[in-house]
């Protein structure tokens, strides 16, 4: 089968989300000894929940948060205060366990998987899940990041790594990432896709200064100019601008909607990945839940343009699936809300 006949297949095996698990959620909800919808937003994460698994009380006992790392071209142009080596070097640190997502994730009781889907140099540790499909995207003020079909085949790894952790039981998943140079690839999917201007939905990243922000801007107007990425067309767009991580991470959401889980959006990378995802499957946004808003400026403007609405607000600019792990500890807790809570009935409490 063609890989694009693949992408296809996994889009229409996306479908709306459980209403009678919604309604039966809803009532179980309201038999609680609280007034109704007074739990707020944790009530509807118990209802998106119960839609997307099919059951009241679901199981989110087995949790994994996916790190997809890979590096940008782009770095050539100065766009990051950080140096490429750095993603190989944080891809041990993860698989050591020694990073931040690693700590919130064990404190969460969730699981890290890093990928491999296109560090720019060669990586090998034993938990490291080596599915590279470039060494880095190309320069994209230069030319397209890479081809249609690494695109491709970098969302259909995503999609094959859900698959092989639902086949172990995961129930429920989050994005995370790892890329220097990414915030620059991620701005440029907003700017086509979302139509955000570059100087709203351009960030500092790792941390730049005034002047290497704006030429961060001018940069990626240059590959916009370059390349042409056809807006009605995310995989064009993905393809020129876009980012192997960020392709790895569509596949992750995809296969998440595909296989009735749901996924957690962390930071401005992982969102973008969503966006691209919101695209190519409008029904796979009922699977998504937002975590947090990152303090990368645009983050906004991503989630309002992917249709999200965030959990948290910390000023986190980490990403890893760092956002998302902290609010995997929401979820369990919406979660014991439905199993553990005693109802009007049960103790005996007037209903008003
Ligand atoms: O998730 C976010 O919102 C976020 C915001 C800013 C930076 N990051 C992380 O920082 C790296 C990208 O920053 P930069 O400046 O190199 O483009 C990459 O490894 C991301 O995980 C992540
Ligand atoms: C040290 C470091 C850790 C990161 N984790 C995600 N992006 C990162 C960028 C840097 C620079």
């Amino acid at each position: 089968m063609s890989e694009l006949k693949r992408i296809e297949d996994l889009i229409g095996d996306i479908h709306s989300l459980n209403q009678d698990a919604i309604d039966a959620a809803s009532a179980h909800l309201d038999s609680l000894t609280k007034p109704p919808g007074s739990l707020g937003k944790l009530e509807d994460i118990s209802k998106q929940l119960a839609g997307i698994m099919g059951e009241v009380i679901p199981d989110v006992s087995h949790k994994a948060i996916v790190v997809m790392a890979a590096d940008h071209g782009v770095c050539e142009e100065g766009v990051s205060a950080f140096p490429q080596e750095v993603t190989p070097q944080m891809v041990l640190n993860f698989l050591e366990g020694g990073a931040a997502v690693n700590v919130l994730a064990r404190h969460a009781g969730a699981e890290v998987v890093c990928v491999d889907i296109g560090v720019n140099a060669d990586l090998e540790h034993e938990a490291l899940v080596a599915r590279k499909v470039r060494y880095g995207t190309a320069n994209m003020a230069q030319g397209p990041a890479m081809t249609r079909e690494e695109a491709i085949r970098a969302i259909l790894v995503g999609t094959e790594v859900v698959d092989e952790l639902v086949a172990r039981g995961v129930r429920i998943l989050a994005t995370g990432e790892m890329g220097i140079g990414n915030t620059t690839a991620s701005s440029a999917l907003l700017h086509v896709l979302g139509g955000v201007d570059l100087e709203a939905g351009v960030g500092r990243g790792t941390g730049i200064d005034d002047a290497r922000w704006r030429h961060k801007q001018e940069v990626i107007r240059r590959s916009i100019q370059m390349n042409r990425p056809d807006d009605q067309d995310p995989i064009d767009v993905l393809a020129k601008v876009g980012g192997l991580e960020i392709a790895g991470l569509t596949g992750v959401i995809l296969g998440a909607a595909k296989h009735s889980c749901a996924v957690v959006i962390d930071g401005f990378i992982s969102s973008a990945a969503a966006l691209i995802a919101a695209r190519l499957a409008p029904v796979s946004v009922q699977y998504m839940i937002g975590s947090h808003q990152s303090h990368e400026q645009g983050h906004a403007r991503m989630l309002e343009a992917v249709g999200l609405k965030p959990m948290l607000h910390m000023d986190m600019r980490l990403g890893e699936g760092t956002g998302a792990a902290l609010c995997f500890t929401l979820i369990d807790a919406a979660g014991k809300i439905m199993r553990e809570m005693a109802s009007f009935e049960s103790a005996g409490v007037s209903r008003g």
